[in-house]
């Protein structure tokens, strides 16, 4: 039987809703990225040029630590990736979550919230990260209804 996975980061509780509305549409489990450090608000201050976020977001290396681990990636089939958009792509917390496992085979689905910016970089660069997987899309979610309606088209 195919099974799916829902995994995501969220600082501000966004991409948490949305995550929230697509587990409730479909069956899947649900893993929520911890940062081993949590973020503060001024983590998050992109106004700061030494802020945590934007050191991160400037060192294409940076691999902030995940505190959890998905105990079995291995039977999940489809893999739904949810995240702020942070400085135009994915938080560099996901490339460390995408660095964690094997992707081989497995269809992967990234969603994002943002203030408008598209997911398409993301997408690129998870491409490059994982071309053993079988298929990397995305999609910008603005609220819940919109999230429904895009599950209900994936399947
Ligand atoms: C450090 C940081 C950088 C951000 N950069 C962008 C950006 O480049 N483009 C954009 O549209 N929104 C940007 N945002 C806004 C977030 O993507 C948006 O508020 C998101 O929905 C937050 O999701 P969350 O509540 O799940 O953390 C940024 C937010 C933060 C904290």
């Amino acid at each position: 039987m195919s099974q799916t996975l829902i995994a995501y980061f969220s600082a501000t509780g966004r991409t948490a809703s949305i995550a929230d509305a697509l587990s409730s549409t479909m069956e899947a489990d649900v893993f929520e990225i911890n940062p081993a450090v949590a973020y503060t608000n001024e983590d998050l201050n992109w106004n700061n040029d030494q802020s945590r976020s934007s050191l991160e977001m400037k060192d294409p290396s940076s691999r902030p630590e995940i505190s959890n681990h998905v105990e079995d990636m291995s039977k999940y089939d489809t893999v739904f990736i949810g995240f702020p958009i942070w400085w135009y792509r994915e938080p560099s917390i996901i490339d460390t979550f995408i660095d964690s496992y094997d992707f081989t085979n497995k269809k992967v689905l990234l969603f994002c919230t943002s203030g408008g910016t598209g997911i398409e970089s993301a997408v690129s660069n998870v491409k490059k990260m994982i071309p053993e997987a079988l298929s990397v899309e995305g999609k910008r979610l603005s609220n819940i209804k919109e999230a429904k309606q895009w599950i209900n088209k994936e399947r």
